[in-house]
């Protein structure tokens, strides 16, 4: 049994401006210990799909179908004090902004304090700053750092305190939203390399949301390619790098250095489409070097080749 599996999410957006169809109809499993990259350009709806699994959407997203099976219990269909229970306990989720989990007026050691208190952990305050103390320093930050506001840290710090708060309870899963995006290059180098350890020491699931086809391939076993609310491919990383199958996904690989191959850059043609009036057939075929009158009136099906989910007419 998979730790994770989303089945057929379907989310939505209602705004002044119309409805968005941010999911529509999206798929995935992570096992035990796997670490899973979620991957697509700006809008491609990575981010709704973390905030949908651990339902923290806002009020005016409306989960329209699907569910979302932690160990086997339809986290959709939970009342909200078990969701709680299940939020940071269970499943973890790290944002691009530290300042999402940290709060500027508090000390870091009372994050970790409030943490465990939500959480009946019952620990007296000693007890909890030697916990505390001990998870930042496995994260690279010195115990001195608890007496600290996170203000007075780098942001490279923030994020890795943000990072030791998300595994404080030892959660079977960490979703990580773009955690690196803010960062400059090394420090990004820094919390990839934290990452692989955390997998290793912890062995906690990771289910890692990047527009960084480079930062997958140092990090995912598998890979999940989203384009306007779909998946496009998945499959082993190693594989989709070395020999994608959906146009999509080539492109994407093109447009990063060093891997996929090619020397020069080749930024992506176009642009992801609205979300309010996504185009007929493929998605992609607006921006699809290979589109024929197929992709423009019929959706391709996400349809297993070899070991490879895939949804293209021509993969
Ligand atoms: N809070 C929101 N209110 C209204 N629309 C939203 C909201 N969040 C996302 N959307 C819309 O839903 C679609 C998917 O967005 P989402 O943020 O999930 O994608 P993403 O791949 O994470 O992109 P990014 O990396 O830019 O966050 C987009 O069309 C976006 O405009």
């Amino acid at each position: 049994m998979s730790l994770l599996e989303v089945r057929d999410l379907k989310v939505s957006y209602t705004t002044r401006r119309g409805r968005i169809e941010a999911l529509s109809g999206v798929s995935l499993a992570l096992g035990e210990g796997e670490v899973v990259g979620v991957v697509g350009e700006s809008g491609s709806g990575k981010s709704t799909l973390g905030q949908a699994i651990l339902r923290l959407l806002p009020r005016y997203a409306h989960i329209e179908g699907g569910e979302v099976l932690f160990q086997g219990r339809n986290l959709l269909e939970l009342e909200e004090d078990e969701m709680r229970e299940i939020r940071g306990r269970e499943i973890a989720m790290v944002f691009q902004d530290p300042y999402s989990s940290l709060n500027p007026v508090m000390r870091i050691i009372d994050h970790f304090s409030e943490l465990y208190e939500e959480h009946g952990a019952g620990y007296t305050r000693e007890e909890a700053a030697k916990l505390a103390g001990d998870i930042l320093e496995k994260m690279g930050v010195p115990r001195e750092k608890l007496l600290e506001y996170p203000h007075q840290m780098s942001g490279g710090q923030r994020q890795r305190v943000a990072i030791a708060l998300g595994l404080a309870l030892n959660p079977r899963l960490l979703i990580a939203d773009e955690i690196t995006t803010a960062l400059d290059a090394l420090v990004e180098a820094q919390i990839v390399d934290l990452l692989k350890e955390v997998r290793h020491t912890f062995k906690t699931s990771i289910l890692f949301i990047t527009h960084n086809m480079g930062l997958v391939a140092q990090l995912a076993d598998k890979v999940t390619v989203m384009y306007a609310g779909k998946i496009v491919e998945f499959g082993n990383t190693r594989d989709v790098i070395s020999s994608p199958l959906h146009p999509y996904t080539k492109a994407l690989l093109a447009s990063v250095p060093r891997i996929g191959g090619s020397k020069e850059l080749q930024p992506i043609p176009g642009d992801p489409p609205d979300m309010r009036s996504p185009p007929p057939g493929c998605r992609f075929h607006p921006r699809c070097p290979l589109a024929t009158e197929k992709c423009r009136s019929e959706e391709p099906p996400l349809k297993l080749k070899g070991d490879r989910l895939v949804a293209c007419h021509y993969a």
